[in-house]
């Protein structure tokens, strides 16, 4: 088969859509006015930046007033989470529920609140990267302030039971944050019948620019500022807004929600021929829930080599993934998301991430199929690792054949 260039990494970012581009273009050239100004060409961008938020509102099922832009997934859960500390904390609250492979926007700032004197509950996901709503309830005490967990996870793809959690946070009077960064545009969502109060989105995971989000914040919630300086966002989010990355996040938005059902339908016929596929290689495993799972994420392990040298690899062969997530993969730690699996550091070593959506094809589907096998076979000929494991566990080393 001839190379070619297959990007299978759309959890990592995507590709920002030909209808996006073209409507953020002008407001970097004719229309360069700042929302705040009170003449023609400040409103005309003040006006887009409505029209933006009443997409993304349109597109949750929010009301306008409940959207704040920020710049990007992890600002969101940032000012969610710290928020929803600083008021618990006046109420003598101070306690967070999340859970233990959280996106480290998450997991880090819930460790920061730590060190100010929160407790935090770090509820396991099992081996299938799933929590239940009695895990979440059963966690819930006097003094517990917010919940947050994710709606889709970014390296396994699990979905978890978003509208029963949020049920029992509400039984109980604590907010329900959820970062839905993954999951907007992947599956459908409606902020109320889902029982969310918070949600964090990111535009580059949906067909946007990158450094350009929005925090769903229900009515009611006074949440306190995250930066101060300037009356924008309703006096919540200071700072100049980034319109033309606004106007993107408006359109690709809406395009995204758009039919998710028929285009998952689609992806995950691909998603399901890859992960045959790819676990017929020996020793090899599919990670996290193959039914509450986003139709276009596949995650294995293939012991006996390094996750790493399977992406450079790969990237000679043409093919864009990921092992872990964007950031593990700069580093030499194993992910946290695949040891709170249970899975063994050699194991989670060794995983990659192929996320693919409905730019793909069934020809980029055949390509993976025909390269990483070899990839394999080549890389484990040459690991000591992999002889080790055949020795002490009996495997026929079929590398050798
Ligand atoms: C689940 C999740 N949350 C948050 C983020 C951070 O989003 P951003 O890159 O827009 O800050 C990401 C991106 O990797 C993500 O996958
Ligand atoms: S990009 Fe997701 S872990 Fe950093």
């Amino acid at each position: 088969m001839e190379k070619r260039f297959v990007y299978a990494d759309n959890s990592a970012t995507t590709r920002v859509s030909q209808k996006a581009l073209d409507a953020a273009l002008p407001y970097f050239t004719e229309l360069y006015g700042n929302p705040s100004s009170i003449y023609s060409l400040g409103m005309e961008c003040a006006k887009a930046v409505l029209k933006a938020r009443e997409q993304v509102a349109n597109a949750l099922g929010a009301k306008v007033n409940e959207i704040y832009f920020t710049a990007g997934g992890s600002e969101s859960d940032n000012w969610a989470i710290r928020g929803c500390a600083q008021l618990g904390e006046k109420k003598g609250k101070k306690h967070i529920i999340t859970t233990a492979f959280e996106h480290h926007a998450v997991l880090h700032t819930c460790q920061y609140l730590e060190k100010l004197g929160f407790e935090v509950t770090y509820l396991p996901v099992g081996d299938k990267g799933l929590v239940t709503a009695q895990q979440v309830e059963d966690a819930i005490r006097e003094d517990t302030c917010l919940v947050t967990i994710m709606t889709a996870n970014n390296e396994i793809g699990t979905i978890q039971p978003i509208a029963e959690i949020g049920e029992v946070c509400h039984k109980h009077g604590v907010w329900f944050h959820t970062d839905a960064v993954q999951a907007v545009g992947n599956i459908d969502i409606n902020v109320k019948d889902m029982n969310i109060d918070m949600l964090s989105l990111s535009g580059h995971k949906l067909h946007a620019p990158k450094g350009v989000g929005a925090l769903y914040v229900k009515t009611g919630i006074n949440l306190p500022n995250l930066i101060y300086g300037g009356a924008q966002e309703r006096n919540k989010r200071a700072g100049t807004e980034n319109v033309p990355s606004i106007v993107a996040l408006g359109v690709a938005i809406t395009d995204a929600v758009k039919d998710i059902p028929a285009k998952n339908e689609r992806v995950r016929k691909m998603r399901d021929r890859l992960i045959e596929g790819l676990l017929k290689i020996p020793e090899s495993r599919l990670n996290g829930d193959t039914e509450h799972r986003l139709a276009g994420n596949v995650n294995i392990s293939v012991r006996g080599v390094e996750g790493e040298s399977l992406l450079l690899s790969l990237d000679l062969q043409g093919v864009a993934a990921s092992s872990g997530s964007a950031c593990t993969s700069g580093s030499l730690d194993p992910s946290h998301v695949l040891l709170s699996l249970g899975l063994p550091h050699e194991v989670a070593h060794g995983s990659l991430r192929l996320s693919i959506n409905d730019e793909n094809t069934e020809e980029d589907v055949d390509y993976i199929l025909e390269v990483l096998p070899p990839i394999v076979k080549h890389l484990r000929s040459m690991s000591p690792l992999w002889e080790r494991i055949c020795r002490t566990e009996n495997i026929h080393d079929y590398t050798l054949d």
